[in-house]
């Protein structure tokens, strides 16, 4: 077993709410926290999402929030541009429990983007493990496995920066490499730079998420952990906080991670011995009512339902048409919701027909289409702009994700 670390948090028999884009907004991590997740990790958030955003804090809501208001490549943004809102943390009920992870390539861009943040959460881990196009096209996720030195340089760039200033750890989570020589080698040179948690998740990149974990790796990968003093969770198909517990302890992990088991049902965090997993009715009921709490977006919070919601009980048809929180209350039967439900429609404008798009914001579109007028760099750099934007808001699930981005 590892000390206990001088920073940060102790991963030592911890059930973990995995990184989920999309899957792991606010209201999802609250609901993972409130069945018996012990940490829960925020959507992977590319640093260039983060950077240049502003902190402020959300009295209705009690949430942090960083936001951007969308400029449309304008100096001023209009004055009916949109807010979007890149990361949100209830800091009572997570902030001693919540790691924020980056998505990056970078060194000083992650931390640039680490210090916006980490006065918030309660640790940083670095997404190595995204297979996805969108993610290794531009040098990060898994393809930070082939690149050791540069992955290296932005954990030690961490760890030397945001550890003794802000008095959190910084962790890493990845994928293993084909053979175990491979994995031995790169996972000897991580726990070297002085962070205090690895997660490994136990498929190869290729690997489909459908394709069984491989666990043969694990012991070893927990051994070189343990040896360096940092603390190794275990992730790929664990399904519930007793088979993780037992499975940590049969391969020498520190704990374990859950992803998609948590997407579809967040009680699998509760024990057997409290009543283990809860009917979906119930955690459906509850889901809503926390989406509305901390206002969350509502196309993620359909998303969210309709991962939910198991297809035999015919709700995935109407639940997609759905157009708001009230119209959700109903058809889920859930009466004694409806007054927070129409307000929470009304805050958020989903009680009238979508505006449609400004005459304004529709020609800069077309501008940026033509390319001519603002000129062919200003138009490269607004288009790269919007495309990080996308990143960091149409928040795809990690399997989803479209090679959108090509910086
Ligand atoms: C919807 C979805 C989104 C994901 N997003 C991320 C992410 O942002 N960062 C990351 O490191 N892994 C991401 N993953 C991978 C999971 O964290 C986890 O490693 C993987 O699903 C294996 O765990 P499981 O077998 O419990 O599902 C995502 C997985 C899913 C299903």
């Amino acid at each position: 077993m590892v000390p206990i670390p001088r920073r940060g948090v102790d991963y030592r028999g911890k059930i973990v709410l995995a990184p989920m884009v999309r899957s792991g907004e606010l209201p999802s991590r609250l609901l993972a926290l409130k069945y018996g997740a012990d940490l829960v990790w925020g959507p992977e958030t590319v640093d260039r999402a983060i950077i240049g955003t502003t902190r402020r804090y959300n009295e209705a809501t009690q949430t942090v929030e960083w936001f951007r208001v969308a400029s449309h490549g304008q100096k001023e943004p209009p004055p009916d541009a949109k807010e979007n809102i890149i990361y949100a943390t209830h800091p009572e009920k997570e902030k001693s429990r919540l790691i924020f992870q980056i998505g990056t390539s970078d060194p000083d861009r992650a931390l640039q983007a680490a210090r916006l943040v980490a006065a918030d959460v309660a640790g940083i881990d670095v997404n190595a493990g995204c297979p996805k196009p969108f993610s290794t096209s531009g040098g990060m996720g898994a393809a930070l496995l082939r690149t050791p030195d540069k992955l290296c340089a932005i954990l030690e760039t961490l760890v030397k920066n945001i550890t003794p200033e802000f008095e959190i750890g910084i962790s890493v989570k990845i994928r293993i490499l084909e053979t175990p020589a491979e994995t031995e080698a790169l996972v000897r040179r991580l726990v070297a730079t002085g962070i205090t948690g690895l997660t490994v998740h136990c498929r190869t990149t290729p690997m489909r998420p459908r394709e069984r974990a491989i666990r043969g790796q694990l012991r070893m990968v927990a051994d070189i952990c343990h040896e360096a003093g940092v603390a190794c969770l275990m992730n790929g198909d664990v399904e519930s906080r007793d088979q993780g517990l037992k499975l940590a302890q049969e391969y020498g992990a520190d704990g374990a991670m859950i992803a998609v088991s948590a997407e579809k049902n967040p009680s699998c965090f509760r024990a057997e011995a409290d009543g283990g997993l809860a009917p979906w009715e119930e955690v459906v009921k509850e889901y809503v009512k926390t989406a509305m709490d901390v206002e969350n977006r509502f196309g993620n919070t359909k998303y969210l339902l309709a991962q939910m919601v198991p297809g035999k009980a015919g709700l995935h048809q109407p639940l997609t048409q759905s157009k708001n929180y009230t119209a959700v209350c109903q058809m889920l039967g859930h009466e004694e919701f409806m007054e927070q439900a129409q307000e929470a429609d009304v805050r958020r404008g989903l009680d009238k027909p979508p505006v449609k798009q400004s005459k304004k914001n529709k020609s800069n579109a077309t501008a940026l289409a033509a390319g001519g007028q603002t000129g062919q760099a200003r138009v490269k750099t607004q288009q790269k702009k919007a495309l990080s934007e996308r990143v960091a808001n149409s928040a795809q699930p990690e399997m989803e994700l479209k090679p959108i981005i090509s910086v």
